[in-house]
């Protein structure tokens, strides 16, 4: 899968910025109500995750989600990202502080 311009796919995602390691990958910061709302949200895109073979690396601290989206196999942003965020914020709609 081809890499995409990190700062082409940023202008279609206004909630998501670089990530802070400089590397070609995008990170959303998002917080919920509370810890219950975040494993929520954190479990429905575990489940998409799985089942289009695309995994987020996130961190989670009670109701703090940091997630970083990056094609390992492809060595930076991808269509599979740029399509799992967009997954992500119709989740994270209505959810989010
Ligand atoms: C073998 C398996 O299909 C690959 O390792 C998949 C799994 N999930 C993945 N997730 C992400 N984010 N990037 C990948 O390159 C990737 N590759």
């Amino acid at each position: 899968m081809t890499a995409l311009d990190v700062a082409e796919v940023l202008k279609a995602l206004p909630e998501w910025r670089r990530a802070d390691d400089s590397r070609p990958a995008i990170a959303r910061t998002l917080r919920f109500a509370d810890f219950n709302a975040a494993f929520g949200f954190m479990t429905r895109v575990a489940i998409r995750a799985d089942k289009v073979d695309h995994h987020p690396e996130w961190f989670n601290v009670y109701n703090r989600v940091e997630v970083v989206l990056t094609t390992h196999d492809a060595g930076g942003v991808t269509q599979r990202d740029l399509d799992m965020a967009r997954f992500i914020d119709d989740v994270a709609r209505g959810l989010v502080e």
